[in-house]
């Protein structure tokens, strides 16, 4: 289970810049659940997935992983639980280096941490062949090819297969298919889902688009403002419409609010 608990974080304190990012921010996610966010420009929704995956450290408040208290370990040391994907295709992979390398690095990240993956490289390098087949997009027939070679939908498949290629629990998506086309975004967000499923991935995915936030996984957050304003699951989100999901936002936030705000995709 993944507890944050009355989490506070102002940026730039005391000055003229000043922003409270988060507001007694308290949610508990269960193992494998798979959790949309959505919230208008500025809400805090990315600023709550650093706080997760550890790239910002709160003011105030606890951040836990299975009950334990994590909140002063480092990036670097919450990798082994926690993976991200970006929004830029670019961040998270290495343009230059082909697919297998790639995925090398990410699963040198496993030695470091002692799992091992004494496989040698042929091992290894079937082991990639074997992932990439999954994701249906031929990538397997092209592992030397430079990762800045790939189109962007491609590029964030092989990404979503480097954050999830080690055993880990928590996938953090951050608007990781905005940059994508229709066709390739949903390619991405299905592939996500199946990974999630699969591996019982705790999931935290961050999205603009009203549709996808209820096409995909069994829970809804919305934030405004630092806070968590709406949280929805079960049958009462099974119900909703996206219209039904912007009037309720205008609600709970006591805005009121258009597509163009939150981009209906
Ligand atoms: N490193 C930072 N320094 C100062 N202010 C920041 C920093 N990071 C975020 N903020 C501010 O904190 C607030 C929340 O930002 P955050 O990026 O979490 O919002 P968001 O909901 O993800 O927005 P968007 O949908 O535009 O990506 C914003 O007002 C933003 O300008």
């Amino acid at each position: 289970m993944l507890s944050l608990s009355d989490i506070r974080l102002t940026f730039n304190p005391g000055t003229a810049t000043e922003v409270k990012a988060l507001r007694d921010v308290s949610m508990q996610i269960d193992e494998g659940e798979f959790v949309t966010v959505i919230g208008s420009n500025g809400a805090g929704k990315s600023t709550l997935l650093s706080t997760v995956v550890g790239t910002v450290k709160p003011d105030e408040g606890t951040v836990k992983l299975d009950g334990l208290d994590v909140t002063d370990w480092p990036a670097a040391k919450r990798a082994r639980y926690v993976g991200r994907v970006f929004q830029e295709p670019r961040l998270g992979t290495c343009s230059s280096l082909s697919i297998e390398e790639n995925l090398a690095l990410a699963a040198a990240r496993g030695k470091k941490r002692g799992l091992g993956l004494a496989l040698g490289k042929k091992g290894q390098k079937a082991m990639f062949a074997e992932h990439l087949e999954k994701l249906g997009l031929g990538l397997e027939h092209r592992m030397g090819t430079p990762i800045g070679a790939l189109s962007g939908g491609q590029r964030q498949a092989v990404s979503l297969l480097m954050a999830t290629l080690l055993p880990m629990k928590i996938l953090v998506l951050d608007e990781h298919t905005a940059a994508l086309d229709p066709s390739a975004a949903h390619k991405v967000l299905t592939l996500s889902a199946e990974i999630a499923e699969e591996r019982k991935l705790t999931t935290l995915m961050v999205t603009h688009s009203m549709r996808d936030a209820l096409a995909y996984g069994s829970r809804t957050l919305m934030m405004n403002a630092g806070r968590i304003v709406l949280d929805i699951k079960g049958e009462e989100r099974s119900k909703l419409k996206v219209s039904d999901l912007l009037e309720r936002f205008g609600r709970a936030a006591g805005t009121e609010i258009d597509d163009d705000q939150l981009v209906l995709a």
